[in-house]
């Protein structure tokens, strides 16, 4: 599904050049969870970004579903963005003047879906995460666990491609966490590609796969239940 083929991304400040991903290489699979691990600073959300096309990077090549995006326009990237990818934040990003559904239903608008399918499709994923009897709330009124769960529903409403987390758990305690992730599990088992920055070592084994990022390299790559497996870095 996806091909990085030495990617590299620097940010220029006024005297210093930091590298945030320095030339990695990285494939991922449909139908992996992919999560992704390392210190502080160690390129894990610019790595996300970039696979959300929110970014570019500066050389290398990055092919998503047979596209070299590296190649794309801004508007073309928008747009395979909104076909193919669901978002999913550490303090949920939803909307508070919205309720629950009219959150839910919101990326199904931009795609100008009849309000009929709309309507069938809120309720079967107000559902699937267990949400359905907060569907008039506002998230305000929910705990972060619920919040966590409609903001998963909006991002899988779409049914998109691959599901991009960035620290899903961030904000949650341990009970909250624990829900979620075997929310995004069992999303996983019944077929979605996941990739999860995370910095919590705990959470690996809900997915499939675990790479851990140093300084812009990958210096691990392990699928879940396999010994770990150390990357040269040459
Ligand atoms: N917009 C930016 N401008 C300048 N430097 C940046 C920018 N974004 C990231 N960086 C730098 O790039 C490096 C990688 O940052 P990144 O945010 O990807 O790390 P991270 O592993 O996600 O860190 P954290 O776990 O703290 O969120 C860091 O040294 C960071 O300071």
């Amino acid at each position: 599904m996806i091909t990085l083929q030495k990617i590299a991304k620097s940010f220029i400040g006024e005297e210093i050049e930091t590298v945030a991903i320095d030339e990695m290489d990285l494939s991922i699979n449909k139908g992996e969870f992919l999560s992704i691990l390392g210190p502080s600073g160690c390129g894990k959300s610019t790595l996300l970004n970039v696979l959300g096309m929110l970014d570019t990077v500066n050389s290398g090549e990055f092919h998503f579903l047979g596209q070299n995006v590296s190649t794309l326009a801004e508007s073309q990237r928008a747009k395979l963005r909104k076909q193919h990818l669901g978002f999913i934040f550490q303090n949920f990003n939803l909307i508070d003047e919205l309720s629950v559904e009219q959150n839910i239903e919101l990326p199904l608008y931009y795609q100008k879906v009849a309000k009929a399918e709309r309507k069938k499709r809120v309720d079967a994923v107000l559902e699937r995460v267990d949400i359905s009897h907060r569907r008039h709330h506002l998230p305000a009124k929910l705990s972060g666990g619920q919040q966590q769960r409609v903001a998963i529903a909006r991002a899988i409403i779409t049914e998109p491609d691959l599901i991009l987390a960035d620290e899903p758990t961030g904000n949650l305690d341990s009970n909250n966490s624990g829900q979620v992730m075997a929310l995004l599990q069992q999303l996983n088992r019944e077929g979605a590609t996941i990739v999860m920055v995370t910095h919590a070592p705990e959470h690996i084994g809900f997915g499939t796969r675990a790479i851990e990022l140093l300084d812009g390299k990958i210096v691990s790559d392990r699928r879940i239940g396999e010994a770990l497996k150390e990357v040269s870095c040459g």
